[in-house]
C-alpha cells in the first residue's frame, strides 16, 4: 500500500462562499500509494474539497501541504506541473479533437520543446522527443484498452469510453497524485468494473497515489485503502472501509434512521 510518507497534507482547511460553510477546519493527510477515497452525502464539500487540493479554489483558511511543498497559493497549472493530475465530475474533453489528440494535450506541459520553439524544429532534438511522447501516450492507450477507437472523435463516443479517455489524459502526466472527481458516475456496472479494474491497476501496478471522490458506496469499499466521510463540511469519520461503514454517525448521515439498508442505493 505504499510507504508512511505523506504525498498530501492537509490541515485545517475552510473554505466559505459568502454565509456558506462548504468546509470547516478538515484535516487529513494521504500517504504516498495510497488510494484515498472521499465520501458524503450531496452538498457535504467533497468537490470543494478536490477543488481546494487541485487549486481550483483557494481555502479561506488553513493549508495545503504537496510532496513538502505548501501549495495552498498556487495555481492549478503550478500544481500540475508538480505532478497532480485531474478528472472533473463532468467530462471536460476536446470533443472535435480525436482521443489521441486529446491525450496528447495531457503531454503538452512535459514537452520541452513547444510551439515557439517550431522553427528550431530539426535542431532542437523535438522530433525525437515528440516520438517519446507519442510511445507514452500508447502505453497509456493500451493500458485502458481504448486502442480501437484512437483515431475516433472524442465527442462520438459512448460516455463509459469518455470517461476512460478523460482518464486517460488525466495519467499522461504521469502525475505523483491523481485526483479523480466520480470516476464513475453515469457508467452501467460493466462500465463502473472496468474503472474499478484501471484505478486499481494504476495503484498498485503504476503505484500512483490516487484521491478519489466516488459516490457508488460498493465500488468504494471495494478498492480504497481508506476513506473520509464529509457531511455539512465537515470531517465525520476517517479509516478503513470496515470502521468507516460501521461508525453510527457515517451511518446516520447515510441511511437515516434505517439500519437495515445495505447503503449502496442510499448514496448512489
Ligand atoms: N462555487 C460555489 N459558490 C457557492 N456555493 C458553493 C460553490 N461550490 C460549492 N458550494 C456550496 O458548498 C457546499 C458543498 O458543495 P460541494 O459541491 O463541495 O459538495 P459535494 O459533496 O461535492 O456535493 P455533490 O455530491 O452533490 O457533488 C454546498 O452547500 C454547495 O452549495
Amino acid at each position: 500500500m505504499g510507504d508512511q510518507t505523506p504525498l498530501l497534507e492537509v490541515k485545517d482547511v475552510s473554505l466559505r462562499f459568502g454565509g456558506v460553510r462548504a468546509l470547516t477546519e478538515v484535516s487529513f493527510h494521504v500517504r504516498a500509494g495510497e488510494l484515498f477515497s472521499i465520501i458524503g452525502p450531496n452538498g457535504a464539500g467533497k468537490t470543494s474539497m478536490l477543488n481546494c487540493i487541485s487549486g481550483r479554489y483557494t481555502p479561506t483558511e488553513g493549508r495545503i501541504l504537496f510532496d513538502g511543498r505548501d501549495v495552498t497559493g498556487m495555481t492549478p497549472n503550478h500544481r500540475a506541473s508538480l505532478g497532480m493530475g485531474r478528472t472533473f465530475q463532468n467530462l471536460a474533453l476536446f470533443a472535435h479533437m480525436s482521443v489521441l489528440d486529446n491525450i496528447m494535450v495531457g503531454r503538452h506541459h512535459l514537452l520541452k520543446n513547444n510551439i515557439l520553439s517550431g522553427s528550431l524544429y530539426w535542431l532542437t532534438g523535438a522530433q525525437t522527443e515528440e516520438l517519446a511522447h507519442r510511445r507514452a501516450v500508447e502505453d497509456i492507450i493500451d493500458f485502458l484498452e481504448i486502442a480501437h477507437v484512437r483515431r475516433a472523435t472524442a465527442g462520438q463516443l459512448s460516455y463509459g469510453l469518455r470517461k476512460r479517455v478523460e482518464l486517460a489524459r488525466a495519467v499522461a502526466l504521469r502525475p505523483k497524485l491523481l485526483l479523480l472527481d466520480e470516476p464513475m458516475a453515469g457508467m452501467n456496472l460493466e462500465e463502473k468494473e472496468d474503472m474499478a479494474r484501471f484505478i486499481i491497476d494504476l495503484s498498485e501496478e503504476w503505484g500512483m497515489t490516487i484521491v478519489m471522490i466516488e459516490h457508488d458506496m460498493g465500488v468504494v469499499a471495494d478498492i480504497s485503502h481508506r476513506i473520509m466521510v464529509l457531511d455539512f463540511g465537515r470531517k465525520l469519520a476517517e479509516g478503513s472501509a470496515d470502521e468507516v461503514l460501521n461508525n453510527e454517525h457515517v451511518k446516520k448521515a447515510y441511511l437515516g434512521e434505517d439500519d437495515d439498508d445495505d447503503g449502496e442505493e442510499a448514496v448512489a
